[in-house]
This record gives C-alpha cells, structure tokens and sequence, in this order.
C-alpha cells in the first residue's frame, strides 16, 4: 500500500497536439501533492497518464517512462486495468452507480474484478472502506438504498469509499471538491488528511486556498499561449510555492495575476 510515483521526461499527446511536455517528478509515498495552474495547461491530462486513463481517449498516447515504486506501468505488456487498480480515481462530479445500493456501490470495484467473498468478508470491506471515507455513520441505515439518494457531499465520499475498497496505492482526485458546499468540501479535505496516512494522493483542484491546506507539496504548471503544451514549471514544498516561489510565473499565478 501506497508507493512512489516517478515520471521521466513523460509526454502526453491527444493524437499529434502535444498537451503536456517533459514532466519530470518524484512524488512520495504518503503524501499529498497538488497541482495547481490555469486552464489548459494539462494538468487533468497529467493526472489521468497517472494510471493509464488517459488512453481512453481514442489516439491518445504517452511518451516516456511512469514509475510505480520501481514499476514503470507503460512497459509492454503491462495491462491498464491492472494499473487502475493500483490507482484509483476520484472524479469532479460524483459518480455513483445510480441504479446500485450504498452496499453495491462500495462493491463495485470488487465484483467488476470477480473476487470471490462471503457475506460477512464482504461486510467487512464495506464497514472498513465507508469508515475509512468518513461516511460510514452516516449511511449505517441505509446500506440497501440507492447511492444516488445520497447528499452531494456524501456521494462523493461514496465515490471515495469505493475507490479505497479496492486497497489502491494510489489516489488521484481531480477538482474533487468543484461540485460541493463549503461544508462538504471541508468534509473532503479532512478525509484527503487522513487518506494521506495509507495512500499517495495527487489532487488537481483551482481552488488554491485548498492545495495550501491539503498538500504538502504542489507542482505549479502553466502553458506559453493556444497551441503551446502544457508544461510543470515549478514542483516544492507547498509552502515555498505560496509563499516563496523561485519562478517569476509562478508567482504570478499565486498572487492572482492570471489564470
Ligand atoms: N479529449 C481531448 N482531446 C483533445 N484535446 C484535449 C482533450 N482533453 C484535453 N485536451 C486538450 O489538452 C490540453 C490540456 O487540457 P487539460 O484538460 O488537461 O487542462 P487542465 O489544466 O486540466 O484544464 P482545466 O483547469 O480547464 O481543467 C488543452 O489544450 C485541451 O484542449
């Protein structure tokens, strides 16, 4: 559970249009990191070459090499659901399955890889992972209603809960929080505190008040102009990017002057 990501020189196209150049990052085990920067500058498409989802979009396509501890999960051969359920994913909008139950929700990700379990296993990873996602009091009633039937907060902490039902090692979150009240959005991000603590989790998210309360450290990327890839100009201490930053762009960005 929870292993470093390392990306070398990683390139992701759609088709010919280079969206993201060059990345070269180490990012920790146990840890958050955050992305932060403008619109376009590639950072979801960064996040989703992070356990193969990019590809899902027909000629998309990555150049150079993306490390799971000592793993590179680009090396032929290599199966992307094998890497997806390593890394999970927690999208913007919450997504439960509408038509499955809390219970079933949770499941998911289990019953879509055939494991086999009894009834009282299967209790238990359901009670562990909507714990683990600080739902589990408040849906305990009502595990055979329908997931969407939930508030916006807590489906997305369903979401959430059924991503780590899985164990991954990983958890990346893009703009979690974008759909949610600031109540559950503070909900969200005492739970990224104590993901932190079994998994490595990467947010993306605009808001950067919340990478300065969640991550520990935040790559900043930005974009030369239409046309341009994105690129990671800068990648500290969350601190130091806030309130330091060596690049003149990035402290530009953080002080509001653009994006
Ligand atoms: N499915 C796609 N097909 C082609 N180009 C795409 C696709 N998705 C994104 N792009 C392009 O890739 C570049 C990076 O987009 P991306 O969504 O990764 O940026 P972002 O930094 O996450 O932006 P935002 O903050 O607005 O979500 C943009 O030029 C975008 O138009």
């Amino acid at each position: 559970m929870s292993k470093s990501i390392t990306a070398e020189d990683l390139n992701v196209y759609y088709g010919d249009f280079r969206a993201v150049a060059d990345v070269n990052i180490e990012i920790a085990p146990r840890s958050v990191t955050a992305f932060i920067g403008p619109s376009g500058c590639g950072k979801t498409t960064f996040l989703r070459s992070l356990n193969r989802m990019h590809e899902e979009v027909p000629g998309a396509r990555v150049k150079g090499d993306l490390y799971l501890d000592d793993d590179n999960i680009y090396a032929p051969g290599v199966d992307p659901v094998t890497v997806r359920s390593m890394v999970g994913m927690v999208f913007q909008r919450p997504n439960p399955f509408p038509t499955m139950s809390v219970r079933e929700n949770v499941l998911a990700g289990h019953k879509l890889n055939g494991t086999r379990m009894s009834k009282s296993e299967a209790d238990d990873i359901v009670e562990k992972a909507l714990r683990g996602a600080n739902l589990f009091n408040e849906v305990k009633d009502r595990m055979d209603r329908p997931g969407s039937g939930l508030s916006g907060g807590q489906q997305q902490r369903l979401c959430i809960a059924r991503t780590v039902a899985v164990e991954p090692d990983v958890i990346l979150m893009d703009e979690p929080c974008s759909a949610l009240d600031p109540i559950s959005t503070l909900a969200i991000e005492d739970l990224i505190a104590d993901l932190k603590e079994d998994y490595t989790v990467v947010i993306v998210t605009h808001n950067m008040q919340q990478a300065a309360r969640v991550s520990e450290k935040t790559a900043f990327f930005n974009i030369a102009g239409v046309g341009e890839p994105g690129k990671m100009v800068e990648y500290d201490q969350t601190s130091v990017i806030f309130n330091n930053p060596s690049n003149e762009q990035t402290e530009r960005y953080v002080a509001g002057k653009f994006g």
